[in-house]
């Protein structure tokens, strides 16, 4: 079921905890467009574009990459999109990140996962990669039909440098840092629904009985003219 109206969603949640794989059944359930900050970094950096140094180093090392240069990177996306709305995945990440898209894009809907460090890091250890596509496979949890290749191209799958433990580790310290005060701005706004929970199976049929609601609500941002 497609929403009629723009509905402009932030998933918000650490790294490991589930929201590409959360995202991709709304994406699927709701149909709307789906920008993933991370894989546009990754794109970035497999083309070799500009920033794309700055982007490997950052990300390589687990390190939040400067905030002006996220927006930067993000706008053209986000401008594309506007009038149909989006799930936005990724961003913020920062206070600051936060308050910067509210002044351009008001947002009608966080979701937020809860997820359990220790299932989190447990996860991440066997989580693969399509780097093309940004799909995510997991050999215990959701392994590729044939060992290593991407489940539609054939193509290898590949780890990322960033779910090492040790970055890791740095990256769930980073998200703890900055997430109360990104989570309190959004409780402010009245638009924050949170979702506890240890598996995205248990997770998915609650968040969608929420969507269901809210996005039948002809709550949104009416489409400026
Ligand atoms: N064991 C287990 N793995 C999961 C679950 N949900 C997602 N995963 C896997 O955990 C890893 C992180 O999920 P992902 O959606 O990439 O999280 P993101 O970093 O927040 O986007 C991936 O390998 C997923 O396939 C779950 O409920 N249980
Ligand atoms: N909004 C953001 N602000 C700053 N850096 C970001 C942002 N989103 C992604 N990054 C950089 O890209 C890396 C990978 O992000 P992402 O793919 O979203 O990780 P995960 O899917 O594991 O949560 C982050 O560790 C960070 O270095």
């Amino acid at each position: 079921m497609a929403s009629q109206i723009a509905r402009r969603l932030i998933i918000l949640g650490a790294p490991g905890s589930g929201k590409s794989t959360i995202a991709n059944r709304i994406v699927k359930t709701y149909g709307m467009p789906y920008i993933v900050v991370g894989d546009l970094f990754r794109r970035h950096i497999q083309e070799r574009s500009e920033d794309s140094r700055t982007m490997k180093e950052h990300i390589d090392k687990g390190v939040l990459l400067p905030d002006d240069l996220v927006l930067k990177s993000i706008a053209d996306e986000l401008e594309k999109v506007r009038e149909q709305g989006f799930l936005l995945d990724g961003y913020p990440r920062t206070l600051n990140q936060a308050e910067m898209l509210h002044r351009q894009t008001k947002i009608d809907h966080v979701i937020a996962l809860n997820v359990p460090a220790d299932e989190i890091i447990n996860r991440l250890k066997d989580r693969w990669v399509h780097l093309p596509s940004g799909r995510v496979y997991n050999l215990l949890w959701s392994a590729p039909k044939v060992p290593g290749k991407d489940d539609e191209t054939g193509e290898p799958l590949s780890q990322r440098e960033d779910d090492k433990p040790a970055i890791i580790r740095h990256r769930l310290n980073t998200y703890d840092k900055n997430t109360n005060p990104i989570m309190e701005f959004y409780k402010k706004l009245g638009v924050l629904q949170e979702f506890h929970g240890r598996e995205s199976d248990k997770i998915w049929p609650e968040l969608k009985k929420y969507l269901d609601y809210v996005l039948k609500e002809p709550t949104a941002q009416k489409v400026a003219a």
